[in-house]
């Protein structure tokens, strides 16, 4: 996408804010082009700023910069770096991450419900209401959730973040949306000069975080090692090279020590643990609950991670049954070696699902898969019925790419039994789901 040309002579527009759209933009329209404005709510007439639109382009895209008709929705932002309208009164953007901050909580749920109502409407043929679940009942504000988190680290060696879709780094101290752990590490008072990115995990069981320092080029390892030294113990520190995929320990341990019902998990260096403090159980009793695994069936556990949902489903089909549980991360892959090696029905394969699907023979019971945000496509889709299993739980965080996957399930004759909802990324756009496939 080029950058605005239009926002020099015509910075601000004066909207009339309808509806929610996929991506924590809402829909207006300047002289009959659609703008996707961020930061507003529906029936709100606000004045927002331009941050993408050539005169040509179909649509444009643009932050509120000031409300002059509030929703009653609207609520005073917890995060003031996130905050739209204080940013623009520094005449910066504000960073990415917490989107629907100004959105009371039960009206994000209700947004998020209309929005992935519209996704199963438009891509799938699928009316049906939706509902979203808080993740637990102490939701505390949908602050405090985030078991990890991501920072940049700007030119002057500060802790920051990235603005929407920019290169622009906007300092940052505490980040309301993590949990308390990821703050007491204070992060922001350091000089990360020699370091481009931090990432840290922080269990929520309250075992040890790890801090992931990426180096900035050229970074000394001496310098490197000055920066773990002022990060409070008991975190580990560790320097990973995203281009050598190496990981450096500098102090304690290379990974966290996760644990979900009564099963214990490591998860190394930046490997896939789901981020919510309650998602991996509430996601695990969702699983449980809905594919109903039983002694001797063979289930397959697809981008399985680090065998969040294996473990549970290995534990319910016994040594009678046989778990397949496919990864594409080698270091992940190898988290859940480890992690399942005393569960002999589990067969561990590291691969791409739909290589590993072609190779492998035998049919399914059940299946359930958790694919990234794009979602499994139409091959794997049509891998899968051809394994002949009855039910598939299909787990998701885009609700597009859900309700494409699902329109494939339903060209094949599958029907949608159940679905759930849940807010497992409060005060942003973003949601999880359960789907209960069944074979017609
Ligand atoms: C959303 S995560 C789910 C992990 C796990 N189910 C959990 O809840 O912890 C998706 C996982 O799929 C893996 N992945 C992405 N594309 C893949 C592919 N084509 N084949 C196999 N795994 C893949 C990622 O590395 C990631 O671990």
């Amino acid at each position: 996408m080029p950058q605005a040309t239009e926002p020099t002579r015509n910075p601000d527009l004066e909207l009339t804010v309808s509806a929610p759209a996929h991506g924590g933009h809402f829909i207006a329209r300047h002289e009959g082009r659609v703008v996707f404005v961020r930061h507003a709510l529906p029936g709100e007439r606000v004045r927002a700023r331009v941050t993408e639109g050539t005169p040509d382009a179909g649509f444009w895209r643009a932050d509120t910069v000031e409300v002059l008709e509030a929703s009653p929705h609207r609520v005073q932002h917890p995060w003031r770096p996130a905050d739209a309208l204080l940013a623009a009164q520094t005449g910066q953007p504000p960073v990415g991450g917490a989107e629907f901050g100004h959105i009371a909580l039960d009206e994000q749920r209700s947004l998020k419900a209309a929005i992935f109502e519209e996704q199963l409407r438009r891509l799938a043929g699928v009316e049906r209401r939706v509902s979203v679940e808080p993740a637990d009942a102490n939701d505390d504000g949908g602050l405090g959730w985030r078991t990890r988190a991501a920072f940049a680290v700007d030119s002057s060696g500060r802790l920051a973040m990235n603005a929407h879709r920019s290169d622009q780094l906007i300092p940052v101290d505490v980040m309301p949306l993590a949990v308390p752990a990821i703050n007491e590490l204070r992060l922001w008072e350091l000089d990360l000069g020699p370091v481009s990115r931090v990432e840290v995990a922080a269990p929520a069981n309250g075992s040890a975080p790890l801090v992931l320092l990426v180096p900035a080029p050229g970074a000394s390892p001496r310098r490197l090692g000055a920066i773990a030294e002022r990060i409070p113990s008991p975190a580990s520190v560790a320097v990973w090279d995203p281009e050598q995929q190496q990981l450096t320990r500098l102090r304690g341990r290379t990974w966290v020590a996760e644990s979900c019902g009564g099963h214990e998990y490591r998860v190394t260096g930046e490997g896939f643990w789901q981020i919510h403090r309650a998602a991996p159980q509430v996601l695990t009793q969702a699983v449980l609950a809905g594919v109903k695994p039983q002694p001797g069936q063979r289930v397959a556990d697809l981008y399985a991670g680090a065998g969040l949902f294996t473990a549970p489903l290995a534990a319910a089909v016994g040594n009678s049954g046989t778990v397949l549980s496919v990864e594409g991360s080698p270091g992940t892959s190898r988290d859940a070696r480890k992690n399942l090696h005393g569960m002999p029905q589990v067969e561990i394969v590291q691969g791409k699902v739909e290589r590993v699907l072609h190779r492998h023979h035998g049919g399914l019971d059940a299946v359930v898969l958790d694919p990234p945000r794009a979602g499994a496509g139409r091959k794997v889709v049509e891998q899968l019925h051809n394994k002949g299993p009855g039910v598939v739980g299909y787990v998701a965080c885009d609700p597009a790419s859900f309700a494409r996957d699902l329109g494939y399930f339903l060209e094949l004759g599958w029907q949608l039994q159940d679905l759930r909802v849940f807010d497992l990324y409060p005060n942003t756009h973003h949601m999880e789901s359960f789907a209960l496939l069944v074979r017609a």
